[in-house]
């Protein structure tokens, strides 16, 4: 256990900080007033990808000035490494869907599978549409679908392995408070 709380204090030492916490709360801000703008009148469902998603939609919900309805998912491909695979459903949303509007929050868009299976997950329970929103988007030509997109973006990061605001190393320092990148990775 010391060997483990070492090895993460040692690779935070060594991070690049990418974005600070300040660019991260404005850029958090920039997301709620356009999230706002759009879907205030929508009733939208907001669902939070856990684990990633939950600082971000914990820092957005309260700055989004309509009434939203709250649920979450889990659905993972990286599991403890820096490389995704097979995307498992930890836990699918039980609430109906049908003729929703949609928001699906989570912390990064890397190659897009993850957003792109959960949003056709969605459309197959009936969602009248499917928003996405994320606070990283890593900029490199690996996408599940070329050009994919985000509806929302926070901030636009370089094809690094980041942690912080959500995104985990190893399951440790999702709490990190800024984008960090991995030394050597
Ligand atoms: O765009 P993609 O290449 O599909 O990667 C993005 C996904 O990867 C991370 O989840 P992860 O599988 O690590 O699960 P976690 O959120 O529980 O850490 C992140 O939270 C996104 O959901
Ligand atoms: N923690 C973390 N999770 C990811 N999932 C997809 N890309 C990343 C990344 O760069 N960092």
């Amino acid at each position: 256990m010391t060997d483990t709380v070492d090895e993460l204090n040692q690779v935070m030492a060594e991070a690049d900080c990418l974005v600070d916490e300040n660019r991260v709360h404005s850029a958090i801000r920039t997301m709620a007033a356009d999230i706002t703008e759009r879907l205030r009148e929508t009733n939208p469902l907001l669902l939070c990808v856990m684990n990633g998603g939950l600082i971000l939609t914990g820092q957005l919900l309260p700055m989004l000035k309509f009434p939203v309805q709250a649920e979450y998912l889990h659905a993972t491909r990286y599991r403890q490494e820096t490389t995704g695979g097979i995307l498992e459903w930890k836990l699918r949303p039980e609430v109906d869907m049908n003729g929703r509007t949609i928001i699906i929050v989570d912390d990064i868009l890397d190659e897009g599978t993850t957003l792109c299976a959960i949003a056709d997950y969605c459309k197959a329970h009936g969602a009248a549409e499917v928003l996405t929103a994320v606070l990283v988007d890593k900029q490199h030509d690996r996408k599940a679908r070329p050009g994919l997109k985000a509806d929302f973006t926070g901030l636009t990061v370089e094809d690094r392995f980041l942690f912080g605001f959500g995104m985990d190393y190893k399951g440790y320092w999702r709490n990190a408070p800024g984008i960090y990148a991995v030394k050597g990775l």
